[in-house]
């Protein structure tokens, strides 16, 4: 199938709202018209009266396979993709790994060897560098020249992906020379440990004291300390996955004085809080990732930051971990519960009902989701958009369709729902990635190996 025409849908992007039909050709983006103006004929016609037609989504912050805990997280790059396309994302940027002692290199080939030939939409890649040294540090103009633009550091974890301030702004001063992104993990690691260790002496070992003692007050200091660091070492700076209030007023402060410092948050914080955490008989072990869910009144503080641009970008953290043998891990110690949770199917869909919420504007859902992650990390205006020239990865999206999200209908392999039993408003029809259909109204029709590695510039979002 070659050339492919959507009729008759509204075109939303992060800029426009249009009534128009779209041409693709050859896997890109050929031209927009006014709905029935122009005599194209196609291979296939796709009618999206009464439908959005949108960028596919692109999920800036995913963990497939990732080793956490003593054991690994549950979607692979198969599974995991293909339940990103049924969530109408088309690109993910996936975490490679270095492991203590090891090359960035070496962790990012075996990265390339997980996904190569499994995934069912395009796929990117950060570096976390859980080694800053001499070595790495020195790996880090090779990485950018190859793609892979941007490198996430740990001020939590001590012993495994930890890095102390001193490797911090080393690999800062080093990101800005070569034009890559230091993504940081905020949280002050070294005084949670403390508290983890006089909450377990104290007895408290279920779920719900991870997020008692990842105090906000942790989240925000070490905010504070990355952006001094990043300003000391004149480089950008992205915020990862930020939930507490306070955090987001340090990326505030940093921004009104005209720092390119830069935020993202998930859903999790935006639609969940402590009451999951303290769902009895070990429920509260499905919610537990950091940072961690906060109290419901937090959610206000992010929305208002994804309205006034103080946060830029939802991603889902994706980073799955089944309740039976898993989570499991860490009963009778919360300590010992894999970290993370699923939502990379969920995220198009969790987004839209905010706009139905009158939290954001449906432009904002597209800039947040799709056209500011690609800009971020370098994939626009291939990435993120509708508009010729663009990879056609497109999703027609019904707004009026109601679903209720749970394990039994979701494509991540996990055996629960961050979300089971919430209604949502708004579905995924059709699937296009590179012009090829994915997800067909409810089938998916897509394979392994169909996505590609897309290496990125550097970040495109500064200037
Ligand atoms: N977020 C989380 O709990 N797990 C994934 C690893 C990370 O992003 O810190
Ligand atoms: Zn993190
Ligand atoms: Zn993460």
């Amino acid at each position: 199938m070659t050339r492919t025409l959507i009729t008759g849908g509204l075109v939303v992007t992060a800029s426009d709202e249009l009534h128009a039909d779209v041409l693709i050709e050859h896997g890109r983006v050929i031209a927009l018209a006014a709905p029935g103006s122009q005599q194209w004929t196609a291979d296939l016609v796709i009618d999206a009266s009464q439908k959005y037609v949108i960028p596919g989504g692109v999920d800036a912050h995913t963990h497939m396979e990732m080793p956490f805990g003593g054991t690994f997280a549950s979607d692979t790059f198969e599974t995991g993709t293909r339940a990103a396309a049924w969530g109408g994302t088309t690109t993910i940027v996936d975490f490679a790994v270095q492991t203590k002692g090891e090359a960035l290199q070496a962790g990012l080939d075996s990265w390339h060897a997980k996904a190569d030939g499994k995934c069912a939409i395009d796929y990117a890649f950060h570096m976390i560098m859980s080694d800053v040294n001499e070595s790495t540090l020195r790996e880090m103009p090779r990485l950018v020249e190859h793609g892979v633009t941007s490198f996430k550091l740990f001020m939590a974890y001590p012993g495994v992906f930890y890095s102390d301030d001193g490797q911090i702004l080393r690999a800062m001063q080093k990101a800005a020379d070569v034009g890559g992104l230091i993504m940081m993990h905020a949280e002050n690691g070294i005084a949670i440990d403390v508290l983890v260790e006089q909450a377990l002496a104290r007895g408290e070992t279920d779920p719900r004291h991870h997020g008692e003692v990842r105090k906000a007050l942790l989240e925000a200091e070490a905010t504070h300390r990355a952006i001094q660091l990043a300003r000391v070492a004149g480089a950008p700076l992205y915020v990862v996955h930020v939930s507490a209030e306070e955090a987001v007023a340090e990326i505030a402060a940093a921004r009104d004085r005209g720092l390119p410092v830069f935020g993202e948050t998930c859903p999790q914080y935006l639609f969940l809080s402590t009451d999951n955490l303290a769902e009895p008989e070990f429920e509260g072990a499905k919610y537990v990732c950091s940072t961690p869910l906060r109290p419901k009144e937090h959610q206000a503080a992010l929305w208002r930051g994804l309205r006034t641009n103080d946060l830029q970008v939802v991603s889902t953290d994706h980073c799955p971990f089944c309740f039976t043998g898993q989570k499991d891990l860490g009963l009778g110690d919360f300590s010992r519960i894999p970290n993370g949770l699923p939502g990379v199917e969920n995220r198009m869909d969790l987004l839209h009902q905010a706009v139905v919420d009158g939290h954001i504007s449906r432009r904002r859902w597209i800039e947040i989701a799709c056209a500011t992650p690609a800009r971020m990390f370098g994939l626009y205006p291939r990435k993120g958009t509708i508009a010729p020239g663009a990879d056609a990865d497109v999703v027609i999206y019904d707004p009026h369709s109601v679903q209720t999200l749970s394990a039994e209908t979701h494509h991540m392999n996990v055996d629960y729902s961050a979300y089971q039993g919430k209604t949502v408003t708004g579905q995924v029809e059709t699937v296009l990635s590179r012009g090829e259909v994915v997800i067909d109204r409810g089938k998916y029709v897509g394979r392994a190996g169909h996505g590609t590695f897309v290496p990125r510039t550097t970040c495109q979002y500064l200037g």
